[in-house]
């Protein structure tokens, strides 16, 4: 039988991380948003659906960022990494959907 005090503790750090899952969810559907016009706008004027050179300054900025909100930094990298990983996955569709 859990203590009523630790299920109450519990239930507030709870509720805090579906608020928290929830903003996470619509940050990154705007960001999906953002990302598919840049990918319809680089499939219209034929630019690569990478740039390495953009993503090593996101990647470095946010090793800053979270290193001041005492998060992993690597853990940020993995994270950027996969999302942009998904991005570019998402451009080549529409390159190749505007070629079809
Ligand atoms: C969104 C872009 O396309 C790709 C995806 C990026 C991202 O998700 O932040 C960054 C660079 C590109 O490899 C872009 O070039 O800005």
């Amino acid at each position: 039988m859990i203590d009523p005090d630790v299920k109450a503790q519990l239930g507030n750090y709870r509720q805090s991380i579906d608020n928290i899952d929830a903003a996470l969810v619509h940050m990154l559907a705007e960001r999906f948003r953002c990302t598919k016009e840049v990918g319809v706008l680089k499939a219209k004027y034929n630019l690569p659906p990478a740039d390495p050179a953009r993503e090593e300054f996101q990647i470095e900025r946010l090793r800053r960022l979270a290193k001041d909100a005492n998060l992993d930094p690597d853990f940020a990298e993995k994270f950027l990494n996969f999302v942009i990983k998904e991005v570019i996955r998402h451009h080549e569709q529409i390159a190749a959907d505007l070629k079809a």
